[in-house]
């Protein structure tokens, strides 16, 4: 039996009061104030469908582990308009491990280490978007959440098309905005690969496009077809652009905001940065042994950048009698003072001092089958750009409104 009010009003249902509070930042506030109230599991009617509204470990090990039968992990239609039908997200059993399986061998660490030296080359990324301009003591914060675009769009452009500058990443940029387009040139990007991996006037593991169109069956037939090289590097620009700009924004912020963590971290950097000799590239291992990458799980536990949408598969859900199933809540275990005491204090010596997490709590990349196969990739690039933005500017906020809210991404009110 249903608590009184927990489906909210007729037809409108909580949608309305979600919304206000995602808008004023407080949608954490509006979900611990329905488990005080309503429970770890409640049902509740959001945006015109019943949905289900799920707390805890098990609730995640559920969620990020049951078949597709149970929950499909399909994305809304519009989202299926830009992405394709062939996107990772979209797929399931033996087609989604082809595909990721695809993906992880280029992106798993020991793949990502032959590449850490020119992806790490982030100085002339800096120096294109005017960065090396600001070695003044001051960086105007409304900046930051278009530079960091800026920066991760250019790193994603290296890791997919192995473009690194030119008029043609340029050209990307725009059409970007606008997906028929960018849809349009993959697809040459994709021909001109083949025909240069023919002639071998590049390597299989160049980029991803080239190292997708090198994968091969036993019998030496192509294993992914073009659509799916297609909407899966629509996938992979999507997925590793917003997430880690925001993240990269966030952190940013952190460090203007607190100034024991930023000195930790300036002091750090330029440790490693003074054991270098004059344009020596940062390694692998230099990023292994950085702290800073705690201070980034902190600010993800925080704020994570993704919005998960499930939906009910063929077989209905049947615990909680939900007809149409399609939203649900995975992250407020990061907000759960049993798991992560005092959870809302930022602590980048937290992971380190207290015991691991228990599995399936910190989620901000997911966990299970469908973990977020960049992470590494995220790691990597995020303590790059960290490493030179303190080694070479000062963080100040330059005006006193941080806030942001959430669209459902977060949008930084000072930011555009
Ligand atoms: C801070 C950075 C990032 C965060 C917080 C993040 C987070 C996530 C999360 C939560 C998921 C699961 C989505 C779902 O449940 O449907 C996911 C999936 C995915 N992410 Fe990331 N991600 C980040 C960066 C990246 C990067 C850099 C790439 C690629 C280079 C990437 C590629 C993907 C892909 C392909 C999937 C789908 C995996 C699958 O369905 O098997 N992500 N990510």
């Amino acid at each position: 039996k249903l608590p009184p009010g927990s489906m909210g009003l007729p037809i409108i249902g909580h949608s309305l009061s979600l919304l206000h509070a995602m808008r004023a930042n407080k949608g954490e506030a509006w979900f611990h104030e329905r488990i005080r109230k309503y429970g770890p599991i409640s049902k509740l009617s959001l945006f015109g469908t019943p949905t289900v509204f799920l707390h805890g470990q098990a609730a995640n090990i559920f969620i990020y582990t049951c078949d597709s039968k149970t929950f499909s992990n399909q994305q809304p239609a519009s989202m299926r308009r830009v992405c394709g039908e062939k996107n990772i997200l979209e797929l399931s059993g033996k087609d989604h491990k082809r595909i990721r399986g695809s993906l992880v061998s280029f992106l798993k660490p020991e793949a990502l280490k032959q590449y850490v030296g020119r992806w790490m080359k982030l100085e002339s990324t800096w120096r294109c978007v005017g960065m090396a301009k600001m070695r003044s003591t001051y960086v105007a914060t409304t900046d930051v959440m278009p530079l960091m675009k800026t920066l991760t769009f250019n790193i994603i452009c290296s890791l997919i098309f192995g473009i690194e500058r030119g008029a043609r990443r340029d050209a990307l940029r725009g059409l970007f905005q606008n997906m028929i387009e960018y849809q349009t040139i993959l697809m040459d990007f994709i021909s001109e690969k083949r025909v240069a991996l023919e002639k071998k006037w590049c390597f299989p593991h160049q980029d991803l496009i080239t190292c997708l169109l090198s994968i091969r069956n036993e019998d030496n037939s192509a294993l992914l077809s073009d659509e799916e090289i297609e909407d899966n590097a629509v996938i992979i620009m999507i997925g590793g652009y917003d997430t880690s700009s925001i993240l990269l924004t966030f952190l940013i912020r952190l460090l203007a905001n607190e100034p024991s963590i930023y000195a930790a971290i300036v002091q750090e950097q330029e440790e490693i940065a003074k054991s270098k000799a004059l344009g020596e590239l940062l390694t692998w291992d230099d990023l292994t042994k950085m702290c800073t990458w705690r201070v980034a799980m902190e600010t993800l536990k925080d704020n994570p950048s993704w919005v998960l949408f499930l939906q009910e598969g063929p077989q209905r859900y049947r615990i909680w009698r939900i007809s149409n199933t399609k939203r649900v809540a995975t992250s407020m275990t990061h907000m759960d003072e049993r798991i992560f005491p005092n959870p809302s204090k930022i602590n980048p010596t937290k992971f380190e001092q207290q015991a691991p997490a228990p599995p399936y709590c910190f989620v901000a990349f997911r966990g299970g089958p469908r973990m977020c196969p960049g992470y590494e990739f995220a790691r990597i690039e995020t303590l790059a750009m960290i490493h030179y933005l303190v080694t070479q500017v000062t963080c100040k906020l330059s005006c006193i409104d941080d806030s942001f809210c959430r669209d459902p991404m977060p949008v930084f009110n000072w930011g555009y």
